[in-house]
């Protein structure tokens, strides 16, 4: 880390000169603090006074008011989440022939004092930079760079790096303090809960942190290298940098599943963004919360991008046309439309290239057309029959003659009589069945119900796609939906619109929330004094006014919206452990971002789903040809050395061509494998609990291969089990390696590394990411042989 001590600085003296520099740090977070309790008081008392009391246009001010007491919440959430660690740095400028150098305070937010000056620097504003890059080798204009370590308001501790000593007066080269700040926070006890890295940022953490808005960018690290975490600080940068766009157009953070958001969750509000939605794939599509798995074999099918065809082809195949025609009993007649009008019909409503339910009104409006038609061919020729006998006898009146000779040039049904005969027909019951066969209105719950419901469809569909192997799909209705049949959700939306009849209901319901703040609203005007006292010029309507309150519950966040909305169109999108991903979960995610604005997260070496990336350009170039840029982590934060030791060996043996990151860490005791039958594995547990401190702080994980998992279960009635809310807060977790993907404890425990092994569904992967997870200490437990590529770093134990 480049520190240099002032190495002739007596024990004493120095530790008189560290109390000075404390009790002066003190004195300045005191009062930062103290200016933050100020704003959020301010910002409480606009919340608490809700509309401003009005001059002359009441209605005026009370719409601005509600959006300055939207901008009052925003900001007093941003304020709450900020008080752990307000301020941890500070850098010194160099003094040149000016005079001294700046002194800035770097912290979680922008603070001024009451004269406007700066107080506390924003960590992602262009004036903080210089905390993040500046190396021995290359100092840029700094002097000093200290850490600020808080408890609660009190600083406890701080750390120097000096990059000039010259550059530092006596006093200040005297109270040079400190140990390396990233290591110190590296070798905390784990909470179970993500916290931020702002005060230890690393330079090439810092690159994908501040690179630009536009474009995807791909980081790409080993396990531990901080991509999850500086993706999160990114989200942070961005919002900040660009918050005219992406406050109101949003951010997303898509996860591998709930448990990941959840331990992630806290560092954003904690770096002042409380308003960035998280999914994971399964809850892409609002409403639904997909959690069920499916086989490696069918989820590599549903993943597989061929799938849209067999999408769009499902729904082609709803779109019929009876071979004979169509044939319809209504009014006691049967109705007809031959089989070369039914194809051209259905031809021009798929002309209008608009989605299916709207091209079905389309459908069934010509189909009604045809009918009644149709039925006023046949009612013509009824009439007719009596007057051509007459006709026939010769015994016609002239009169009669004349006015069928009239008639014979007029149009079989005018306009009007088209309209009522049309409405007519879709009362009748037998019109709706018909049409509904051939054309149905879908939601795409049951377009893809109805595929999987069906082997010779999925066969015949899969193999028209070049996708063989489809009947594989087949399931019985009502099965619980998997996260890789939303993305497939996802496609039939697109093919089919928004469900008609839920639109309908959402509308309903939205009228009469807006006809209630309409009532509230003119409440209002009333007993505020009447519209008769307002220039009508400034009048805003009552209905206006209610549409701008929305339903009368507290106002949607940007997240809240963008998360009820599938066809929101984010500011930017950040996809976590994205090897995962299968094809067909790109293209729901990329049809959220149209302006392809992403941070892609991973690391191929990682993958374990069958149907996820084998590399980044398999996944982007079809969207972002070549536009894609990567950056790489290589540095490992989280495991130590001699643990690194054995997961490389994993890797050079499931991935050859990947290489492990570099371990900054080299503490710990070294891993140990120990031959034990699952029944041995309580006392193990205990005795590392209590060698990773008191259980208050420290977290364990019992990752085990599907084939042991409910033996460990059973000797582990206390554990909290799989990717459940609990899971983080348990001192004692038992996980498979697909469910610890992304998380980290202090001490793991890998049971059955051969089953592992044998199940990774990529050959090996899942061992790796489960032995990635440690930041101290790991176990392997066999009760049969040790995989070959384990013993050689091993300890036995
Ligand atoms: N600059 C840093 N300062 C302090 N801690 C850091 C820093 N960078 C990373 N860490 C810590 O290292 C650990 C690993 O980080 P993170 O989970 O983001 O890694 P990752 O690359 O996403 O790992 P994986 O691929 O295994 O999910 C976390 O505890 C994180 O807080």
């Amino acid at each position: 880390m480049g520190r240099r001590q002032a190495a002739s600085v007596k024990p004493a003296e120095a530790e008189e000169a560290r109390r000075t520099a404390l009790r002066a740090e003190q004195a300045y977070v005191t009062r930062v603090y103290e200016r933050l309790d100020e704003e959020r008081g301010s910002a409480e008392a606009a919340l608490r006074e809700g509309p401003a009391a009005g001059g002359g246009n009441v209605f005026q001010a009370r719409v601005e008011s509600a959006v300055a007491t939207e901008e009052a919440a925003r900001r007093l959430a941003r304020l709450a989440g900020v008080e752990h660690g307000l301020c941890f740095g500070r850098i010194d400028h160099r003094a040149d022939a000016d005079g001294p150098g700046d002194t800035f305070y770097i912290g979680r937010i922008g603070l001024r004092d009451a004269d406007r000056e700066p107080m506390l620097i924003d960590w992602r504003a262009a004036a903080a930079r210089p905390f993040y890059t500046a190396t021995p080798g290359a100092p840029g204009t700094l002097a000093r760079r200290r850490h600020l370590h808080l408890r609660h308001r009190e600083v406890a501790r701080l750390d120097d790096e000096v990059f000039d000593l010259e550059g530092l007066d006596e006093a200040e080269r005297r109270g040079i303090v400190g140990e390396a700040a990233l290591l110190a926070t590296l070798r905390r006890g784990r909470t179970g809960r993500m916290s931020d890295v702002v005060a230890t940022i690393q330079e090439e953490q810092d690159q994908v942190i501040r690179s630009g808005l536009q474009g995807v960018l791909v980081v790409q690290g080993g396990p531990g290298t901080g991509k999850t975490v500086a993706a999160l600080h990114r989200a942070a940068y961005l919002l900040y940098t660009h918050r005219d766009v992406l406050e109101r157009r949003g951010v997303l953070v898509v996860g591998p599943n709930a448990t990941f958001l959840r331990y992630i969750e806290q560092v954003l509000p904690g770096l002042g963004e409380t308003d960035v939605a998280l999914a994971t794939v399964g809850e892409l599509y609002p409403g639904l919360k997909a959690t069920a798995r499916d086989t490696p074999e069918v989820a590599v099918l549903k993943g597989d991008i061929r799938m849209a065809d067999v999408v769009a082809a499902a729904v082609r195949e709803r779109q019929r046309t009876p071979a004979d025609g169509l044939r319809v009993d209504a009014d006691g007649l049967t109705l007809v439309v031959d089989a070369e009008a039914c194809e051209q019909i259905r031809d021009r409503a798929r002309g209008l290239r608009l989605p299916h339910n709207v091209q079905r009104r389309r459908f069934v409006h010509d189909m009604l057309e045809a009918l009644a038609t149709n039925r006023a061919e046949q009612y013509e020729r009824i009439m007719d029959e009596p007057l051509e006998q007459l006709a026939g006898s010769g015994e016609m009146p002239k009169w009669l003659q004349e006015l069928i000779d009239e008639a014979e040039d007029e149009p079989l049904l005018d306009e009007t009589d088209l309209r009522l005969a049309k409405e007519a027909l879709w009362q009748e019951p037998a019109v709706r069945k018909a049409l509904d066969e051939l054309w149905p209105e879908l939601t795409p719950q049951q377009l893809l119900a109805d595929l999987y419901a069906s082997t010779d469809v999925l066969a015949r569909l899969g193999e028209q796609a070049g996708l063989p192997g489809c009947d594989l799909l087949h399931r019985p209705p009502g099965s619980a939906w998997t996260v890789s049949d939303v993305p497939l959700l996802d496609e039939a939306a697109e093919h089919l619109g928004e469900d008609d009849s839920a639109e309908r209901a959402r509308r309903r319901a939205a009228d009469a929330a807006r006809a209630e703040e309409a009532r509230y609203a003119a409440e209002v005007m009333e007993s505020t004094g009447g519209t008769n006292m307002i220039p009508i010029s400034d009048l805003i309507s009552a209905g206006e006014l209610a549409e701008r309150h929305s339903d009368g519950g507290p106002p949607l966040t940007t997240a809240q919206r963008a998360m009820s909305d599938r066809q929101w169109a984010y500011g930017h999108v950040i996809v976590d452990e994205a090897q995962e991903l299968s094809e067909m979960a790109w293209r729901a995610v990329m049809r959220r971002v149209p302006t392809r604005s992403l941070t892609v997260v991973g690391d191929i070496a990682q993958t374990g789903s069958a149907a996820g990336a084998a590399s980044w350009g398999q996944m982007l170039d079809r969207y972002v040809p070549g536009r894609w840029r990567e950056q790489r982590l290589m540095v490992n934060y989280r495991t130590p050395a001699a643990i690194m030791r054995v997961a490389s060996d994993v890797l050079a043996a499931v991935a050859p061509d990947q290489t492990p990151p570099e371990p900054v860490r080299d503490d710990g005791p070294p891993p140990r494998a120990v031959a034990l039958p699952v029944a041995g594995l309580p006392a193990l547990v205990r005795d590392e609990l209590a060698g990773i401190g008191d259980g208050a702080e420290g977290r364990l994980a019992v990752i085990t291969s599907a084939a042991r998992h409910a033996a460990v279960l059973e000797v582990l009635p206390d554990a909290a089990v799989g990717a459940t809310p609990e899971a983080l807060d348990s001192p004692t977790v038992v996980l498979t390696a697909e469910e610890a993907k992304g998380l980290e404890f202090d001490s793991v425990v890998v049971v059955d590394p051969a089953g592992v092994l044998a199940e990774s569904p990529k050959g090996g992967q899942d061992l790796y990411v489960a032995l990635t997870r440690p930041t101290r200490r790991l176990t392997i437990v066999h009760d049969g042989d040790l995989p070959p590529l384990l013993s050689g770093s091993l300890a036995g134990g």
